[in-house]
């Protein structure tokens, strides 16, 4: 592995102020990502997972510390220097940013193109080949009640992806799914790595998903072991 790290941070550290006292989440993180890998973050609940997925997805900054992504330094960012390289170049699938449930599995997607940017003369054709990659091109004109947990996910993925981002960030993005469609979506992912040439990082608590990383962080109580 020779590549330049897509993702490089140093010595993190992110502290709340809770009730006057300051609460340290994260201490001194030190972590990489490498171009079209599949990183797993694994740790209790409250150990500071998704914190420090909202500082590699530039939503947040540290208290204390680098994060670089592309050679560009998110801790020294502004906000709005940050939102513009978040919209191009990074896919969330979190909780937060779910799919919009009055429109369709076809707009949900067009939607994150809208928001890249991305010229519209392109949507149709990058929204269906994102659609059939995720394997629901038959259902793409379904809001997202008409569809499974398992489908609407994976409407979740190709809303994530459509915009080209380099790296990919997922919030225990199989906690809601049955053994059986949590594989697939890790063999989706997968597909996507080769695919697409994004990174993937993402939080799980199963055991039998951290089989497929390339590399998996443990968390305890805000550092890696
Ligand atoms: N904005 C905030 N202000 C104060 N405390 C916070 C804030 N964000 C997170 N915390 C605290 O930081 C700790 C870690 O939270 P975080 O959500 O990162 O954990 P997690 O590992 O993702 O947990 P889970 O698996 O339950 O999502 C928790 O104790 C939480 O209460």
């Amino acid at each position: 592995m020779n590549a330049e790290p897509l993702l490089k941070t140093e010595s993190v550290w992110r502290t709340f102020q809770v009730g006057g006292q300051p609460l340290h989440v994260l201490k001194g993180i030190e972590m990489e990502l490498r171009p079209q890998q599949l990183v797993m973050l694994r740790g209790r609940s409250g150990s500071g997972k998704t914190t420090l997925l909202n500082l590699i997805g530039g939503l947040d900054t540290p208290t204390k510390g680098q994060i670089m992504f592309k050679q560009l330094p998110f801790h020294a960012m502004s906000d709005d220097e940050r939102t513009k390289v978040r919209r191009k170049e990074i896919g969330f699938i979190f909780q937060a940013y779910a799919l919009m449930p009055l429109l369709s599995a076809y707009e949900n997607v067009e939607l994150s193109l809208r928001m890249a940017g991305v010229p519209s003369g392109t949507w149709k054709k990058r929204v269906e080949q994102c659609l059939d990659l995720v394997g629901l091109s038959k259902r793409m004109h379904h809001r997202p009640f008409e569809l499974s947990g398992g489908e609407q996910q994976r409407v979740a993925i190709a809303k994530a992806i459509a915009h080209k981002p380099s790296l990919l960030l997922a919030d225990e993005p199989t906690a809601e799914l049955d053994s059986q469609m949590s594989a697939q979506v890790m063999s989706l992912f997968q597909t996507i790595i080769e695919t697409e040439q994004v990174t993937i990082c993402m939080t799980t608590h199963d055991p039998t998903i951290l089989e497929v990383a390339d590399h998996v962080y443990e968390m305890v109580d805000g550092s890696f072991h």
